[in-house]
């Protein structure tokens, strides 16, 4: 090279550097405090604020991870079980809890959430899928024991797919050499909705506020009906039977004035004046039930983010 390309390199190289670097740790999301530090304030204001509706959820799942995530010596993995009917905020919950863990948040290498449509759709090949969930989980844990797992739609699984995985779930120092107790798995279902949605309505029918629910009026119910659920993916199953879920959180149905408030806190995502005409007509579109109260969203909050553009 001429002493001009040398010196124009040399330049160049010295500008691009920081990006680079920049970039290059971008892309190579390490397992240590730099990626992953919890954000407890974080967390506890994206429940508080974020999420509407879930006055029995919100400081279970405050308390329960903020407690592991500052234990340094965790007995075993955090195991938690969201229950509740669709578009309740149980997926937001589980993203809330992994944007206050890791720096890239939700997109984050360490966090994983299975499907049964993507990861687990053919009934015939639950063997295959046994031991490919058992080899996944093992091999990301060991590669960072701060990984979270999230399960969706548990009660549409293969009951018997999470056989290979108990033994993680438990307290066990180690297991071949890998120890689990760091990681968090999060089990998503629909299953117990109709239960939880039955007391809700008592409440409403009777004239009490939602806010007297308590937990102890709906745990019976949550973790009996995964456990009964011959169809789900935890029918009799030891997760349940040998204690393996440390917190069974219940999600509630979510009332008109809940989805008003998903449709603001939409419009406000979007940059988009909130507007209360757009924010009803939105609202008094979706189906209620049951008839004729009209009481709960039968889709939560769920349809809102794609429905709000026919609106604006
Ligand atoms: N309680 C809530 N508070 C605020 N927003 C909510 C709430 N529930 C749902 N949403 C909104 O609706 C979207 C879909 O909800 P989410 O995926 O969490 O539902 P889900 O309970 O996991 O449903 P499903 O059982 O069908 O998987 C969320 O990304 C969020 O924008």
């Amino acid at each position: 090279f001429d002493p001009l390309t040398v010196a124009l390199l040399v330049g160049a190289g010295s500008t691009l550097a920081p990006l680079a670097w920049v970039t290059w740790g971008h892309f190579n999301e390490r397992c240590d405090s730099t990626w992953i530090h919890f954000n407890e304030p974080g967390l506890r204001s994206d429940l508080e604020n974020k999420l509407v509706g879930q006055h029995i959820a919100s400081p279970i799942i405050f308390k329960a991870v903020a407690g592991f995530m500052k234990n340094p010596h965790p007995r075993k993995p955090l195991v938690l079980f969201l229950q509740g009917s669709t578009g309740t905020g149980k997926n937001f919950v589980a993203q809330m809890i992994a944007n206050n863990i890791y720096k890239k948040g939700n997109v984050s290498q360490f966090f994983h959430v299975f499907t049964y449509q993507l990861d687990f759709p053919h009934q015939s090949q639950i063997e295959t899928y046994k031991s490919q969930l058992q080899q996944w989980i093992k091999g990301n844990v060991s590669r960072c024991a701060h990984s979270i797992f999230v399960f969706d739609e548990v009660d549409k699984l293969h009951p018997g797919l999470f056989d290979s995985i108990y033994p993680y779930l438990d307290h066990h120092n180690q297991l071949q050499g890998v120890s689990y107790k760091n990681a968090i798995f999060i089990f998503l279902s629909n299953a117990g909705a109709s239960d939880i949605t039955k007391i809700a309505l008592d409440f409403w029918q009777s004239g009490r506020t939602r806010e007297d629910i308590k937990l102890k009026d709906l745990e019976k119910v949550i973790s009996q009906s995964a456990f009964n659920d011959k169809m789900g993916g935890l029918w009799h199953s030891p997760l349940i039977d040998r204690n393996l879920v440390n917190f069974y959180v219940p999600f509630l149905p979510l009332e008109y004035k809940h989805v008003l408030q998903c449709v603001f806190a939409e419009m406000k995502a979007r940059n988009l004046s909130t507007n209360g005409d757009i924010a009803k007509q939105l609202a008094d579109d979706l189906v209620f039930y049951p008839n004729p109260m009209r009481v709960f969203s039968a889709q939560g909050c769920k349809t809102i983010h794609a429905r709000l553009d026919f609106y604006i």
